[in-house]
């Protein structure tokens, strides 16, 4: 009976298997969630615009169709701004940031958190995060002169990412680049770390998610809850008291939204809040901790995925390597690492389009949730879901769609040098790495910005090959057990310093 739900309401459905319904193959874990999407994605786009499908026994729905997607992220986007992820507040106050969060304290949350993401801000923060990529370039001259030149650079950049993080969320310079051990990159890898535990909480998510709630269960490791809600009291305790309001982070703003509810207006942020303040409820300190796990968590992996698949392409396409080069060479002639602008690297245009069609071909959240929060009937088709009902946004799949992007597997950046980048034959919404619409990712300009200039100090005096030659004719396989795009294997680079 409740394998039938879609074909009831007249859905096409994925045949389901007993118990596992049709998501066997990512429980089993065969493949990983992203992959069990877009495998779906592909072999129902042309018949189905969307896809029924079982989490075990509960009705999930994959939306094949770029137009049906845009209703979801952007016109009907009052009806789906859940997430549907659920968790217990009260054993895990870590986990009731933005991005778990749903309905009105999701919304009063976003409202309050966006300008602490204005570009007037990110300026302000700017010198902070060339500080940690001076560390980067200088760490990699040291060991590239040294004869030491074989690099797994997805931890290489991990490491400057935590460095950026931990500086602007929590105000804390550390070096995670030149001290191994350091603490703050070993919670990072705890966080994506999948033990037998945490398997066992990504089995739940699909066959019982309010089991998580009833049984009291926690997303959050206990080593890492101590660890992040210690290291921000510390901090909120020692600034309060020191009456050290000096500093441009996202800690100091999160500290003015706990003891006033709303940000200062800042006079050189165009996009600062002036005048009335309408909802001035303050965040408590739970809230505060959790936003900057929240941004710890979200802010370091995404970017230095984002670097290494980026650099991965370039060591298979040596041309692109050569043209991104030369357009360094030119925009940043004479110009030392400490003293670019944030106006020099907006001229870096090819580098940009080098980052994007990254993103296109390995988007680091290769699938998007959304829940219905009613009844709904879609704008642009005839089709009707129940309140309550999983919606999954196949962006992997459709990112390599050959019918949206011709050679889809071939990294062309040029392809986002014109508008439209896909090839003009499909409508609707198709490219989507920071998620679109009120939810998408808040962060995207701080993440394209540290990716920008990790990889201007990556590349600029350095160039790359691939360690093992087997990578430049074969796809890169994917952990099963992430639900972000992990590499099965680490990549390891060849890097030689230009002349
Ligand atoms: C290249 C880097 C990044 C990528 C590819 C990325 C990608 C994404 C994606 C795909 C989403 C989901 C959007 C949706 O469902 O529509 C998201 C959400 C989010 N991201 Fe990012 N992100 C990046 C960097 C960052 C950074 C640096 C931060 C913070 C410091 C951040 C904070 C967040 C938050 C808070 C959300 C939840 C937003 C909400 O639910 O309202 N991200 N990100």
């Amino acid at each position: 009976h409740y394998h039938n739900y879609w074909t009831r309401h007249g859905i096409f459905q994925k045949v389901p298997t007993f118990l596992l319904g049709a998501v066997s193959e990512t429980i089993l874990l065969n493949q990983s969630f992203g992959e069990f999407i877009t495998n779906n994605y592909n072999k129902f786009k042309n018949s189905q615009k969307v896809c029924g499908l079982y989490f075990a026994y509960r009705p999930a729905l994959i939306v094949n169709d770029p137009e049906l997607v845009q209703d979801v992220m952007i016109r009907d986007f009052n009806s789906f701004h859940n997430r549907g992820i659920l968790f217990n507040y009260d054993v895990d106050p870590l986990a009731a940031h933005l991005f778990n969060l749903d309905g009105q304290k999701w919304r009063d949350l976003r409202v309050k958190l966006s300008p602490t993401f204005t570009s007037g801000k990110l300026r302000t923060m700017f010198p902070t995060i060339r500080n940690c990529v001076k560390t980067l370039e200088d760490y990699m001259i040291k060991n590239v002169k040294s004869g030491d030149n074989v690099f797994n650079m997805r931890d290489l950049m991990a490491r400057y990412t935590t460095n950026v993080i931990s500086s602007v969320a929590f105000g804390i310079d550390n070096d995670c680049i030149n001290e191994t051990d350091n603490i703050f990159r070993k919670m990072g890898l705890k966080i994506f770390q999948v033990s037998l535990k945490q398997a066992l909480i990504q089995v739940l998510f699909f066959f019982a998610p309010t089991l998580i709630v009833k049984a009291k269960i926690k997303l959050t490791p206990d080593d890492v809850e101590d660890f992040f809600m210690k290291i921000v009291k510390q901090t909120v305790d020692h600034r309060e008291a020191s009456k050290d309001n000096e500093r441009k982070d996202f800690m100091q703003l999160m500290i003015q939204l706990k003891n006033q509810g709303y940000l200062s207006a800042d006079k050189d942020d165009e996009e600062s809040e002036k005048g009335s303040h309408g909802d001035v409820k303050k965040l408590t300190f739970n809230e505060v901790a959790a936003q900057a796990f929240l941004f710890f968590a979200a802010g370091f992996e995404t970017s230095s995925s984002t670097m290494n698949f980026c650099l991965f392409e370039l060591s298979r396409n040596p041309e692109k390597q050569k043209k991104v080069h030369e357009e360094l060479d030119r925009v940043l002639k004479n110009v030392d690492i400490n003293d670019i602008t944030y106006e020099k690297l907006n001229e870096l245009k090819y580098l940009e389009c080098c980052i994007d069609e990254a993103l296109r071909i390995y988007p680091i959240l290769p699938a998007l949730m959304r829940e219905s929060t009613r009844d709904h009937k879609f704008s642009s088709s005839n089709l009707k879901i129940e309140n309550k009902t999983p919606i999954l946004i196949p962006v992997l799949g459709m990112q390599r769609d050959p019918e949206i992007y011709d050679n889809p597997m071939e990294f062309r950046p040029e392809r986002f040098l014109n508008s439209p980048h896909g090839n003009g034959k499909v409508q609707g919404l198709f490219y989507v790495p920071f998620g679109d619409g009120p939810r998408n990712c808040i962060g995207a300009r701080m993440g394209k910005l540290q990716t920008k200039l990790g990889l201007v100090a990556a590349l600029s005096k350095f160039s790359y090959e691939l360690a093992d030659k087997k990578l430049l004719h074969t796809e890169i396989q994917f952990d099963p057990r992430q639900f972000i795009l992990t590499p099965k294997q680490e990549v390891m680079y060849k890097i030689s310093l230009r002349d």
